[in-house]
């Protein structure tokens, strides 16, 4: 009877231990900062002007103490630019380092502050370039951070929430801004000052932020992180690609000074279904046939550029960039590069990505 008593009370304190391990359990998350609007200082709270990048990711947490209380938060540097600077060199160094640390089990999601000119971009590139379904989370403002009403630390710690939720598990690279959570391969931005600037214009948010919880709607039946078959592990430098806009009476001079720089790959910002001028279609199809990839997207932000609409992509070996728009399309354009140069081993991808 004794024994038994004991075992009874020994189990309960078992079980009062794992209870309280747990409860006190908080995730770990690592903030990678880049510089932004979110890190930016303005010599007034009410007027626009400001400089981008000039606060250090420490000055930043310590407008948001609460996002202690829902992670163990860890912060490092990687840069400290207006994203408009942003580059393919940082891309590389800010892909690694997210792989490095998501191979570690004490790390159970990563933040990264961004400015919002090419936040899209970048996003993009981490959904197929990282190799891990833990929580990758974009985070930028639209006020700076000495503004009234400054917009950052909300969205911080937003952010931070939702790459600390095991919900966030999965859903490929995401940006969260403004109460919403976007997905990498749709978000655009759509406005240059409203802090409401970024949507989802084709599927749609993934889901909100609420009460500090994400609520997803929606998933991504797109390839990204785990299931991308793209690797930068041994990469140190990206294939060259550029984008070039069409617009009534395009001619051929930047497609032709890009075939003279030597790019590998020109992605083109149509007019309506990715249409090009007569003059531009021949200048890139000579480019084909000097080895350039050549993608058609379209400078509308909304619908797909559908293949075999007005153009015979067969007949000039273009791909059709369906609906990445042209930014996203580079991207993914020079990730296929790394692999291919067959048009309809790109098409493969712009259909699956
Ligand atoms: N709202 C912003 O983040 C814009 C600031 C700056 N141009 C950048 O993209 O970093």
């Amino acid at each position: 009877m004794k024994t038994k008593n004991f075992k009874n009370l020994l189990n309960l304190f078992v079980l009062f231990i794992f209870i309280a391990v747990n409860a006190q359990y908080k995730p770990t998350i690592y903030i990678l900062a880049t510089g932004g609007t979110i890190a930016g200082q303005g010599s007034s709270s009410v007027t626009q002007a400001y400089k981008a990048g000039s606060i250090t990711v420490d000055e930043l947490l310590s407008a948001v103490p609460s996002i202690k209380d829902i992670a163990i938060i860890k912060a490092e540097q990687v840069a400290n630019i207006g994203s408009q600077d942003m580059n393919d060199d940082v891309w590389l160094k800010l892909s690694k380092r997210v792989n490095e640390l998501l191979k570690q089990k004490d790390v159970d999601g990563i933040v990264i502050t961004h400015g919002t000119d090419t936040q899209e971009e970048t996003a993009y590139f981490l959904n197929l370039t990282v190799k891990s379904n833990k929580p990758v989370v974009l985070v930028g403002s639209m006020r700076p951070s000495t503004a009234i009403s400054a917009d950052g630390p909300r969205n911080i710690y937003n952010a931070v929430a939702c790459a600390a939720s095991p919900e966030s598990l999965g859903k490929g690279v995401v940006v969260v801004m403004d109460d919403k959570i976007l997905g990498a391969d749709d978000i655009t931005k759509t406005h240059t000052l409203s802090v409401g600037t970024f949507e989802d214009p084709n599927y749609g948010n993934l889901g909100i932020m609420y009460n500090g919880k994400p609520i997803y709607t929606r998933e991504s039946v797109k390839r990204h992180t785990i299931n991308s078959e793209f690797d930068i592990t041994n990469i140190t430098k990206l294939p060259r690609v550029e984008v070039i806009l069409s617009y009534s009476n395009a001619k051929s001079l930047f497609v032709d000074a890009a075939v003279n720089a030597g790019v590998r790959g020109i992605v083109t910002a149509g007019v309506g279904n990715g249409n090009i001028t007569t003059d531009m279609q021949n200048a890139l199809a000579n480019a084909v046939k000097k080895g350039i990839a050549v993608v058609r997207s379209s400078r509308i932000s909304m619908g797909p550029t559908a293949q075999y609409d007005e153009v015979d992509d067969d007949k000039y070996g273009f791909t059709a960039s369906w609906y990445l728009n042209p930014y996203k399309s580079r991207v993914l354009l020079m990730l296929a590069l790394t692999k291919t140069n067959n048009y309809k081993e790109i098409q493969r991808m712009f259909t699956e990505y």
